[in-house]
């Protein structure tokens, strides 16, 4: 099938101006100024006014927990499985799924299933393997063979540090797993990024930092999250950035964590370009269907919120809006940044070649009015097209 976009202003994410994108079958065919095909004989093909309209890469977010997650307030914490529509009515075209303080009652054969579900209704999906725990749990047994041997996964996470929650690992142990997702990733084709989840501890970044220093390990084999859970955290993350690291900030949220230090993602990108941080280094994630649980300081569990993926392109907005990120810099860090990192060839650009993964939004209110993946129209004028399977 062909669609032709006309009209919109195309961010790439660069901003190349007002132009046409035409689209066949779920790739880009072109990106022009002005592209006319009517004129050619028997041709059949849909067109979309992209006139008043952005448009944008499709949005990755590469920290989705797709199984469902939490359990820590006990079973009836246990959050629920991410729908399709929260993704689409999110803008997102491409997640990575991960496993996080449960990986007992939530299996990585799981994980699998449900990222191949999503793809089967129009998305594209990848995993990590592996949940908080060292050593991670995997599919194979091996978490090398999972890496190279399955498609889907592109290294490991969430793979917690510097938290009460964590499996307390040896640097030793972290540094095995950093080398084996490194490896396996070398022989895979794949970036084998290690997706650390940072907890509230005093060590913060520690490991990170002496594994570089003590192996030939680079920083670009880390990603860790949850950056800006607290004002220490997040100040420490600006430092790692500024020295070669990687850091992602969590969008889903709430205004309970804000009053307790949490800073805000949309508020972390101003501060970290205010401070000279190459942007290219700073991704969003949304832990959508993640559990946000709060404890109290003797560590006791006092409640629980659920993560939304829809927060991502909202702190995006928010970015823009309030804090006066010009957008063709905001929009890179759920796009072109993180597909760069995690090596998702086909993604997170507007390009000929690439998977039509689109996303149009309005120009006055930056509102997503379409959503197009892998060239399917998944949402068109606000109003979802294509409905998960038992929605
Ligand atoms: C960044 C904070 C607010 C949320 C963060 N969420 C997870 O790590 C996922 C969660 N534990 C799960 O397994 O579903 C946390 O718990 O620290
Ligand atoms: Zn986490
Ligand atoms: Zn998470």
């Amino acid at each position: 099938m062909i669609k032709l976009i006309k009209g919109a202003e195309i961010y790439t994410p660069e901003y190349i101006g007002k132009g046409d994108i035409l689209i066949i079958g779920d790739k880009i065919g072109a990106v022009f100024e002005n592209i006319n095909i009517e004129k050619i004989p028997f041709i059949e093909f849909e067109q979309i006014n992209g006139e008043d309209k952005i448009a944008a890469p499709g949005f990755i977010d590469s920290h989705v927990h797709i199984l469902g997650g939490g359990g820590e307030g006990g079973y009836k914490t246990r959050t629920p499985e991410i729908m399709l529509s929260d993704i689409i009515r999110g803008g997102i075209t491409t997640v990575v799924g991960c496993l996080g303080t449960d990986g007992v009652t939530r299996s990585m054969e799981g994980l699998l299933a449900k990222a191949r579900g999503l793809e089967e209704e129009g998305i594209t999906t990848y995993i990590y393997t592996g949940s908080y725990r060292v050593p991670v749990t995997t599919i194979t047994g091996s978490l090398m063979k999972d890496i190279i041997l399955i498609d889907k996964v592109i290294g490991a996470g969430e793979i917690a540090l510097s938290d009460h929650r964590s499996s307390q690992p040896s640097i030793d142990a972290v540094t095995q797993l950093a080398a084996d997702v490194r490896v396996g990733g070398v022989l895979s084709g794949k970036a084998g990024v290690v997706n650390f989840h940072l907890g509230d501890g005093g060590r913060m970044l520690r490991y990170l930092y002496e594994i570089v220093e003590k192996t030939e390990i680079p920083f670009s084999q880390f990603l860790p999250t949850h950056m800006n859970r607290n004002i220490k955290l997040f100040n420490e993350g600006i430092k790692y950035a500024k020295a070669g690291g990687y850091i992602d900030f969590t969008t889903s949220s709430d205004p309970v964590f804000w009053e307790e230090g949490e800073v805000k993602a949309s508020k972390a990108l101003r501060i970290c370009l205010d401070e000279g941080v190459d942007i290219s280094h700073i991704t969003f994630t949304s832990d959508g269907q993640g559990s946000l649980p709060m404890f109290n300081d003797k560590k006791e569990f006092i409640g629980l919120g659920i993560g939304k993926v829809t927060s991502l392109y909202y702190e995006i907005r928010d970015a823009v809006i309030e804090e006066k990120v010009p957008f063709e810099k905001a929009i890179k860090v759920i796009t072109s940044n993180i597909a760069a990192i995690l090596k998702l060839k086909n993604k997170g650009r507007i390009d000929k070649g690439l998977d039509a993964d689109i996303v149009l939004l309005d120009k006055n209110s930056l509102e997503i009015d379409t959503v197009i993946s892998k060239g399917q129209i998944m949402m068109k004028d606000k109003e979802i097209k294509v409905r998960g399977t038992f929605e």
